[in-house]
């Protein structure tokens, strides 16, 4: 926020970085786009270095001795293939996501033998993994098995395609003015006079009602800032709709499948012809109605096509019967034309549902689907826009004539897996480069939080929101033992607890891939869960986050031999963003002499983390060690004002 407003004092005179030309973001995006995509292929399985199964394992690129021990059908006649260890309950670390493209092989099988079929990850829990398949292979299923992690090289061939068209054709196109925009050569305008409207939706409160006015007057580009909590994506289902009644078509995206499925279900209540295009793996079950696949079949051309393939059928068999040369050719001829309309009935159900729908909605990526080709739209609007990828963004941006971006750029960036592409710039995001650039002439803030208590709320309102945010009258004093059936203990009555590690010989140690992991520190934050699930809070209102993976190893494993703690979330911080937990304990691992932290230091690491919780927040960590960095000695500081501080000698041995 501070450099947005800055930048807003001096309006048209952007920083050095966020000013770059059209030509610049081409020449450097296209090297750097490789090397990612290098760095994704040298954790995945289509990489030459993996040269044995075990040392697949280690990288997390494949999941061996697997075990088949159920099989659905479902997802639009998909197959869903549950897999469990045959070595114990829990799966061992592995690199696999959700949407990942995965293979399946005899366990013991040769690096490079055929795969028994390519599926989709569809579920993921601690002990097993589900996988959509198109269909059930053949065989091997009762035999131990593997699955590979693919390197999704489809994505990347999509951005560089989108780069060239970026380079070349986009002057014509939809967006021709909307580039020169938002790369500086135009500047923005709003309408004149505030647009206003009747909201959908009565609750929404001051801000909210203020940023969709205002993405409304907006004629090229506006940024929603949405804190966490504070209603970001309420909002923009507000928006979407306004633009409906005032006659939008609208291409509505985010990075992520969850992110979009997150406004379809709550676009269909109001009933707004919609149409959500994708893989229906990739898919929440509730949105599955609204998928293109499922429009398509309930449509008149479909079962036409129906129809078509019947006759087809009966013709083929008249074919195999019919002995003269001159009907077997007459039979040819009217399956040969069959077949063609059959085909254009099919490209027509598409194109009819995608024709008829207001709002089209996909992830980034899966707007180069063939199906939108040659279609434009009055406006994009990108959900999550401080999570993509600039270039990713454009595949999208290049569809329409204006764009409404959505999200928090002091929250975490995009993930990137090359550390020289992060350095070079592949991580600035779209919506940051535009805060930079025009600041609040083009984006409104949203300042009523409905999360958190408003101590946990406070500390990150003050550092990076200066101090603007408010917490709603509903959330603002909520504490742990208001829950039902929670008692009060100490544990649940603060909303700030610090369990400190100083002076308990609890140092950090590094796993076999070099990520660390502090072992007395997990023990510790595990006694704390268990303290809280004794007091009646429930395990699955409980998340335990940590920034490092080998910690996220330790923790399950800690948790797998405690029953009460089965439904507690443990996960990266990176991979919460955007989730919420009654209570959230944050184990911080870093403890050493030398009092570095690594990338505990990102500010935005430790928002994204503090602000996961909705009545309690606990930091588990070395104050002698993490106080060596400032920022974090804030943290520690505010905790120990606010809070309750407690030596994490009193949870050992518990
Ligand atoms: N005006 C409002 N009045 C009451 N509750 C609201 C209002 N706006 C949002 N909320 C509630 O706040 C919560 C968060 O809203 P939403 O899911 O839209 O936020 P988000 O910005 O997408 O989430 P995040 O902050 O994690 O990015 C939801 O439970 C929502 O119902």
């Amino acid at each position: 926020m501070e450099k947005g407003k800055s930048s807003s004092k001096n309006k048209n005179k952007p920083t050095s970085s966020s000013a770059i030309t059209l030509e610049q973001f081409v020449s450097t995006m296209a090297p750097l786009i490789d090397l990612e995509k290098d760095a994704e292929i040298s954790v995945s399985m289509n990489s030459a270095e993996t040269r044995s199964l075990d040392s697949a394992q280690k990288k997390g690129s494949t999941i061996l001795n697997l075990k088949c021990v159920d099989i659905q059908t479902g997802l639009m006649g998909k197959m869903l293939l549950e897999f469990q260890s045959n070595k114990g309950d829990i799966l061992p670390p592995h690199k696999f996501g959700t949407h990942d493209v995965v293979v399946l092989k005899p366990n013991k099988a040769d690096l490079g033998c055929p795969a028994l079929g390519q599926g989709v990850v569809y579920r993921l829990k601690d002990s097993s993994i589900t996988v959509a398949f198109d269909d059930v292979p053949e065989e091997g299923l009762n035999n131990p098995l593997r699955l590979e992690k693919l390197a999704n090289e489809v994505t990347y061939r999509r951005m560089k395609d989108t780069l060239i068209q970026l380079s070349k054709g986009v002057l014509k196109g939809p967006a021709s003015d909307l580039v020169r925009v938002l790369f500086g050569e135009r500047p923005p305008t709003m309408s004149k006079k505030d647009v206003s409207f009747t909201p959908s939706n009565r609750n929404l409160d001051h801000s909210q009602k203020d940023a969709v006015s205002r993405a409304l007057s907006s004629k090229d580009v506006f940024l929603l800032h949405g804190p966490p909590g504070t209603g970001k994506t309420t909002t923009v289902v507000e928006i979407i709709l306004q633009e409906v009644k005032r006659g939008s078509k609208i291409l509505a995206c985010a990075a992520s499948n969850i992110a979009v499925d997150n406004i379809v279900e709550r676009l269909v209540p109001h009933r707004v012809k919609l149409v959500r295009l994708g893989h229906p793996a990739r898919m929440l079950p509730q949105v599955l109605d609204s998928a293109l696949d499922a429009q398509v079949l309930r449509g008149d051309n479909s079962s036409l096509a129906n129809d078509i393939r019947k006759e087809m059928k009966a013709l083929n068999g008249k074919l195999l019967k019919a002995k003269d040369r001159n009907a077997k050719k007459d039979i040819r001829r009217e399956l040969k034309s069959l077949s063609r309309e059959e085909r254009k009935r099919q490209q027509l159900a598409v194109t009819d549902v995608i024709k008829n729908a207001d709002v089209v909605l996909t992830t980034l990526t899966g707007v180069l689907t063939k199906k939108l080709d040659g279609l434009s739209f009055d406006v994009v609007v990108i959900d999550e826009a401080a999570q993509a990828l600039e270039i990713a963004c454009w595949i999208a941006l290049l569809k329409g004539s204006r764009c409404i971006l959505a999200g928090d750029h002091l929250q975490l960036p995009p993930t990137i897996q090359s550390v020289e592409a992060e350095k070079k710039g592949l991580g600035k995001t779209l919506f940051e480069r535009l805060a930079d650039l025009y600041g609040y002439e083009i984006m409104s803030m949203l300042t009523v939080q409905y999360r958190m208590h408003e101590l946990i709320m406070n500390w990150s309102s003050g550092e990076l929101y200066e101090n603007k945010i408010e917490a709603h009258s509903s959330v603002a004093s909520h504490l742990l033992y208001h829950l039902e059936d929670v008692k009060i203990s100490p544990s649940t009555e603060k909303a700030l607890l610090l369990i400190d590690t100083a002076g308990c010989d609890m140092e950090e140690k590094k796993d076999e891939e070099d990520s660390t992991l502090n072992e007395g520190e997990a023990e510790v934050a595990i006694a704390h869960a268990k303290r809280l699930v004794d007091s009646g809070v429930g395990a699955s209102d409980i998340g335990l986050i940590t920034p490092y993976a080998a910690q996220v190893v330790f923790l399950k494993r800690l948790k797998s031999n405690v029953d009460k703690l089965k439904e507690m979330e443990i996960s990266t911080v990176d991979g919460f963003q955007g989730r919420e937990k009654e209570a959230i304990i944050i184990s911080m691992v870093r403890s050493n002499s030398k009092k570095e932290v690594g990338f505990l230091s990102d500010r935005r690491r430790m928002n994204v983390a503090v602000t996961r919780a909705r009545r309690q927040c606990c930091l588990v960590c070395d104050t002698e060690t993490v106080s060596g960095d400032e920022f974090l000695k804030g943290l520690i500081e505010y905790f120990e004002e606010h809070g309750e501080y407690l030596s994490a000698s009193e949870y050992v041995n518990e």
